[in-house]
């Protein structure tokens, strides 16, 4: 039969580099790797058998061969197996989403090992272990088998076998062995079976092991579900491999969280909260979810019907023991069971993070930092519970560099305050230095700063916490409690007010504001009317939405306002009055970060009034 050569893609291409030349301290993982990819295997397979009968199922186990004088480890199971198709798809590509992404992270982490596994490189760690990779492969119920063989650098070779034994066999021609580089004898079994007790003891299949030809099978390790296990029993360690199992993530979680429900509908469940977001947190075809077992046996991986979706970051296992094995994704998502699970997992989680809140700010902020945005999701389903999330979260504010909860906030709020007052924008230095913040600053009023794009959509929807309505500083009329500005003065400014109104046509309305202090004029969304901010996103998801007419309000208090008025009053045909009126608009809108149309008209005005000045 013919053997075919194959270019690895480019991609593939560039991660094998990484792997073949790498200074990563440790190189054991790679057996980690290997087992967990004949585990998932072997759960397919498993999960295959319930429908098509002649699939046997009754002997799945994963097999270690260790050959000291060929110098291989061979890593055999009896799971799936793949096509030849499969095996070129699946080993020669990267197929996942996120593949830019994890190569430059890898190549920007001092730390590099802590990103293998993360993003489906898993394969690729033997090569820093091998001079050579032979993976044969038979899929159940395929008539022959595939064998790919590679030495890591740019190519590697596919052909048809027919007497492949069904399932996979990966075999790792070693490199020598290297002490000070971290490659021990995986030849030797007392090393492999420390390497399986450390990262692989959960798995649930046997994971057997021959020292030498002819010598006895040794089971190594205890395949305990770590979730049935009660949580006293169970070392902080052996949660911690079992969660880089199921997360694919090389750090330690934040939180792990064991659950039992008994009753009429038994579950347990162990779920983590990593400690930073996956790198497709916020894509749609992102790994979410945890995983579905029923009683004991793997159902599904990436069950979205078990959280919420605004907790898809939450990892772990769930095992039902009233389910039927068979369940599908459809039936899932209707099961009135599963919905009473989604809620009380979702509750748990809530509160851990509460009580995180409370008693571990530091790793409280961590947990805020790479999940809030996503957590903030949650705000705007009304069927969820809002005010649990509102009470974990927490916002940059202008009372200091700390960001603040919406309890602190309030307990802070001044005598007669009954709203909380916020501004939405794209950055805090954006927020923090617009006009619209400075009799609020000036009156000591805190605002929060929101600046999560989610932000601006929930602002929306949420009415209120503990009582107190949510409120924008940049949107609608002002109502803090200030000097009224004396009907002689609006008087005064009304013919000023009716023209700038003719003139400016890109603005609905002019008005007087005690909403600033120091700058002569702000623009201000309507109480209905969407922000500039809200607007570009709604643009940039494709919808057609028309520009906002906005207010300019005008500071009476200021010298060029009040000097305009007078200049008004005495030459209201005057035509350098209309360019006056646009710098000022202009002006408003570059103090609040916005965008002018016609910049180069703008700087132009501007430079030759500077020149009449100087
Ligand atoms: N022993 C095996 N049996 C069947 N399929 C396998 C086996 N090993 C790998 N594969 C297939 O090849 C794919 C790629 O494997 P690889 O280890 O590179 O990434 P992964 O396992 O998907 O991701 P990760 O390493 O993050 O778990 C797997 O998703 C699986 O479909």
């Amino acid at each position: 039969m013919t053997t075919e050569t194959l270019e690895f893609q480019a991609e593939a291409r560039q991660l094998l580099q990484l792997m073949v030349h790498s200074i990563y301290s440790n190189k054991d993982v790679f057996l980690r790797e290997l087992i967990s990819n004949a585990s998932d295997a072997l759960d397919k397979r498993r999960l295959a058998g319930l429908t098509e009968e002649r699939l046997r199922t009754d002997d799945l186990h994963i097999a270690l061969a260790l050959d000291p004088d060929a110098r291989t480890l061979t890593v055999r199971d009896n799971g799936i197996g793949m096509t030849r198709e499969e095996v070129v798809g699946l080993i020669g590509t990267i197929a996942r989403s996120g593949t830019a992404e994890t190569l430059r992270r890898l190549r920007e982490s001092k730390e590099p090992a802590e990103l293998i596994g993360q993003f489906g490189v898993g394969f690729y760690s033997t090569f820093m272990v091998a001079d050579k990779v032979t993976l044969l492969t038979r899929k159940a119920g395929e008539p022959t088998g595939t064998r790919w063989e590679s030495a890591g650098e740019g190519t590697y070779t596919v052909e048809e076998v027919a007497d492949a034994p069904e399932g996979t066999t990966v075999t790792v021609h070693l490199r020598p062995e290297d002490g000070e580089d971290g490659l021990h004898d995986y030849t030797d079994l007392a090393t492999v079976r420390r390497i399986v007790k450390r990262y692989s003891d959960f798995i649930a299949f046997p994971i057997r092991a021959t020292a030498t030809e002819g010598a006895e099978e040794q089971v190594l390790n205890s395949m305990k579900a770590l979730w049935a296990r009660p949580r006293a029993e169970v070392a902080e360690e052996e949660y911690r491999e079992f969660y880089r199992h199921v997360a694919h993530d090389w750090t330690d979680p934040l939180e792990t969280i064991s659950l039992r429900a008994e009753g009429t509908f038994e579950y347990e469940a162990l779920l983590f909260i990593p400690a930073r977001r996956p790198h497709d947190l916020f894509q749609r075809d992102g790994r979410h979810g945890v995983q579905l077992y029923v009683k004991r046996v793997f159902i599904l991986e990436d069950s979205r019907e078990l959280l919420p979706d605004h907790l898809r970051f939450v990892k772990g296992v769930v095992d039902a023991a009233d389910l039927s094995l068979n369940i599908s994704r459809e039936i899932l998502q209707q099961d009135r069971h599963i919905q009473l699970i989604r809620r009380r997992l979702a509750k748990k989680v809530m509160a851990t993070v509460k009580e995180m809140m409370t008693g571990d700010a530091e790793k409280y902020r961590t947990f805020w930092r790479e999940f809030g945005p996503a957590v903030k999701e949650g705000l705007l389903d009304p069927a969820e519970d809002r005010k649990a999330i509102l009470d974990v979260a927490s916002f940059a504010s202008t009372a200091g560099e700390e960001p603040t909860s919406l309890a602190d906030y309030v307990a802070r709020m001044k005598d007669g305050q009954d709203k909380i007052y916020y501004m939405t924008g794209e950055s805090r230095a954006q927020v923090e230095n617009s006009p619209h913040l400075e009799a609020f600053r000036a009156q000591g009023y805190e605002v929060l700063l929101l600046t999560d794009p989610v932000d601006e959509i929930w602002v929306e929807g949420v009415p209120e916490y503990a009582g107190k309505e949510f409120s924008s500083v940049a949107r609608g009329a002002v109502d803090l409690p200030a000097e009224e500005v004396s009907e002689e003065r609006t008087g005064s400014y009304a013919p000023l007010l009716g023209w700038l109104g003719e003139t400016l046509t890109e603005v609905k309305e002019v008005r007087l504001t005690s909403r600033l202090t120091n700058s002569p004029a702000c623009l201000v969304s309507a109480a209905d009317g969407l922000t500039p901010t809200l607007e570009k996103m709604y643009r940039a998801m494709g919808q057609d939405v028309p520009t906002a007419r906005r207010i300019l309000e005008l500071n009476p208090e200021h010298p060029l306002v009040d000097a305009l008025r007078a200049a008004h009053q005495e030459r209201a045909e005057d035509p350098s009055l209309a360019e006056t009126a646009e710098l000022l608009y202009g002006t408003a809108l570059l103090a609040e970060g916005g965008d002018l149309a016609d910049p180069a008209r703008f700087a132009k005005l501007l430079a030759d009034r500077l020149a009449r000045t100087v």
